[in-house]
């Protein structure tokens, strides 16, 4: 289980700011869902939080860590332990297959043989729900862009993180598809996990729990 808390977030590129004044409290078994037009943050302020990026200036707490101190490697460490991050492009080795892409995760933390086994049961439950047992074995260069999109999917959850961070999830999805992935994460929040989603779809702010718009000046409380 976990929690954030970000306070008075900015984030400025070459001295021109993105935004500012970003409060935002996030607790476990929540999904929140931050909307707003193209170009105002979305992606930058999800990268924040999920510790790929720092911001110019505030605080940003998860559970008892201080993100905004920590360096590259630490945040490196910290979202292998605790965030799944699912971004818009899901960026894959080209030349290795969806079940080696899937893997890489494992790599970057130690596992034992138990942990090793119920991960390889979670991809196998995560590929057959999301209808992508059959392309394990394929490189991904084969793949569409909505059967990677699927393949980033389960390789943010392979190593059950307690936070899900999720950049336009159902983007490249027909509305099938996104509403199975819309129900998966309803199981996830019931088990306790915090989802921050950025999206422009009203399906995905309609499954949300909590909605915001961002602004330049700070997220709006929309639902
Ligand atoms: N590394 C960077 N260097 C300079 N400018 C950047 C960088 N990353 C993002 N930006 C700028 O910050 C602004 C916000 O970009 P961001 O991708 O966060 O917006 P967004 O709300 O997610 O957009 P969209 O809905 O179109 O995906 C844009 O003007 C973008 O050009």
């Amino acid at each position: 289980m976990s929690q954030i808390q970000l306070c008075n977030i900015s984030k400025s590129f070459q001295g021109s700011f993105v935004f500012k004044n970003v409060d935002l409290k996030g607790e476990a078994g929540q999904i929140i869902a931050i909307r707003g037009k193209s170009g105002v943050g979305k992606s930058t302020l999800l990268n924040i939080i999920a510790g790929l990026e720092l911001p110019t200036s505030g605080s940003y707490q998860l559970d008892d860590i201080n993100m905004v101190e920590k360096n590259i490697n630490e945040l490196s460490r910290i979202r292998g332990e605790k965030i799944g991050y699912i971004s818009q492009f899901s960026p894959m080795v080209p030349n290795l297959t969806a079940f080696e892409n899937i893997c890489i995760p494992l790599l970057l933390i130690k596992q034992n043989d138990d942990v090793t086994d119920s991960r390889m049961k979670r991809i196998e439950e995560l590929s057959k729900l999301f209808e992508i047992q059959d392309l394990l074995h394929k490189k991904v260069n084969k793949l569409s862009g909505g059967e990677i999109q699927r393949v980033g999917i389960i390789r943010s959850l392979v190593n059950e993180p307690s936070i899900i961070v999720a950049d336009e999830p159902t983007g490249s999805l027909d509305d099938e598809t996104s509403s199975n992935i819309l129900d998966y994460f309803h199981t996830l929040k019931l088990e306790g996990i915090l989802i921050i989603l950025a999206t422009h779809s009203k399906m995905v702010s309609d499954h949300s729990d909590i909605v915001y718009n961002l602004t330049k000046d700070g997220l709006i409380l929309e639902k």
